[in-house]
């Protein structure tokens, strides 16, 4: 299995490159050179197998020989048994065709725990194999930083660094990550946005002398590996519900587009996946092109969802590769011109080929808040605010097949944002007793101007003090 660039400029490599380069050179997103598939007894094979076990086999096809599968179940199994769910990634039902994939019962209580939790063993694995170190950059609108930070702190061969836009998270996410105090592991608020913080780390992998000096690696979903990971949660929830006999749809609540990227990643795998609904809050970009082909970037405006605070999606080059017919030079035209101009006319054929599949929605606070209300007096379920615009997304855009069941990605745990769930419902989810005391523990983070030099001189600071 190799990995090409969406932009062509990159050298094709493997899953273990790939998994440590992050971003590629040209800066390009890898994708896999042609897409594995599975037949039906293959699909067959999988049903009922526990999370562990299902998610290495998916894996083993991205990986090729660049890991035996006994490694990577051995990998899988720890990843997950820390998770406070015996399912790992439990499908609940709500409604007669209604369902929530909680992806949240891991360490931070958020959906990028199943990625990230085998994202630290792999690079572990790898990286004592070949005897090196590297640096983790990454920038967060605040979950993946405290998922990125569980999964790396104290890890001998890694040093991190996580940049978050200063107060736009909430205090519970800030806290998870900043109250860590292990010695590989920095935290830097940025005075700017989410995008901002993005920007910053794609610029510090296209510096090629620093990317090098650094040895800097990736954990946001730009890194191929993360969406990998999160492929085999949309296979175990589409064989419980039937597949591969019976269609499924998926409603995902969307920011950096990664998550509903894994879900395609599944259909293209084979699996039949037949409306995918991309929810959003008010930063609404992915909405407003799928309705209007107006991929027209706005400045960030914060919400009661802060982790879909973003405007620009990484992971919606992955998919434009793929509408472009896989042309690299056109996609990357049209990621520099995006970037030039904060404007991306797609071309019909394209556009209409993604808004056949993908359908955007978006939500206010106050509709959020609407539905949170909705499905606690409904249902007794307690879902974030995140979820909760996937949930009302799924509402809206359920297919008119009324056999297709709807699976929304349930991405974070009500706990994290615990005053907007209280403003709905009147009720304070409490946080897991292994975050009881998050309130009492003493933070550390520094702060910054959006400024790319003053990251770079943290970064730099950081990794050769711990080099010392
Ligand atoms: C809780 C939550 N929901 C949804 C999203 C959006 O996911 P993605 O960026 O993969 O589209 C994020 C952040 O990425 C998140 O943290
Ligand atoms: N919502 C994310 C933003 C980064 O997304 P990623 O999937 O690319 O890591 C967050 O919570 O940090």
């Amino acid at each position: 299995m190799r990995y090409i660039s969406t932009r062509g400029e990159a050298a094709p490599r493997g899953f273990e490159d790939v998994l440590l380069a992050g971003l590629a050179e040209d800066g390009g997103l890898f994708v896999p050179e042609t897409w594995p598939t599975l037949t039906p007894s293959e699909w067959h094979a999988l049903r009922g197998l526990p999370f562990a076990e299902l998610s290495a086999r998916i894996l083993h096809r991205f990986t090729g020989d660049a890991l035996g599968f006994d490694e990577l179940h051995a990998m899988t199994r720890d990843a997950y048994a820390s998770f406070r769910h015996p399912a790992v990634v439990p499908l609940v039902q709500l409604g007669p065709r209604d369902f929530a994939l909680e992806l949240f019962h891991g360490p931070t209580l958020a959906f990028k725990d199943v990625a990230l939790q085998l994202l630290g063993r792999l690079f572990d694995h790898v990286l004592a194999k070949r005897g090196e170190r590297i640096t983790i950059v990454g920038a967060t609108s605040g979950d993946t930083g405290s998922a990125a930070i569980e999964a790396c702190r104290d890890r001998a061969s890694v040093d991190i660094v996580i940049l978050h836009p200063e107060g736009r998270t909430s205090e519970v996410q800030r806290r998870q990550m900043t109250t860590v105090m292990s010695p590989n592991v920095a935290n830097l608020a940025i005075q700017g946005s989410f995008d901002d913080c993005q920007d910053m780390v794609k610029a510090m992998f296209v510096d090629a002398p620093f990317r090098t000096d650094m040895r800097l690696a990736a954990v946001n979903s730009i890194n191929w590996a993360r969406i990998a990971a999160q492929i085999p949660y949309y296979v175990a929830a589409a064989l419980a519900l039937g597949a591969p006999e019976r269609e499924v749809a998926v409603s995902v609540p969307t920011g950096n587009f990664g998550n509903v990227l894994a879900a395609w990643a599944a259909k293209r795998m084979g699996l039949p996946i037949s409306h995918f609904i991309v929810a959003s809050n008010r930063n609404d970009i992915l909405t407003r092109f799928l309705t209007a082909n107006d991929m027209s970037a706005r400045p960030v405006e914060p919400s009661l969802s802060p982790s879909m605070d973003i405007q620009v999606s990484s992971n919606f080059e992955r998919l434009l590769f793929e509408l472009l017919g896989r042309d690299p030079r056109a996609t990357a035209r049209m990621m520099q011109d995006f970037r030039a101009t904060g404007r991306m006319p797609v071309p019909d054929a394209a556009w209409r080929q993604a808004s056949a599949a993908f359908t955007g929605f978006a939500l206010s606070d106050e509709d959020t808040l609407a539905e949170i209300r909705h499905w606690h007096e409904r249902a007794d379920y307690l879902a974030d605010p995140h979820t909760a615009i996937g949930l009302a997304a799924a509402r809206a855009h359920a297919p008119a097949d009324a056999s297709i069941p709807v699976i929304t990605a349930a991405t974070a745990h009500p706990a994290k944002f615990p005053d907007a769930v209280q403003q709905a419902t009147g009720f304070r989810p409490p946080l897991p007793p292994a975050l009881a005391d998050l309130y009492d523990r003493p933070e550390r983070f520094s702060v910054l101007p959006n400024d790319l030099a003053a990251a770079q001189g943290f970064v730099r600071a950081h990794t050769l003090r711990n080099a010392a």
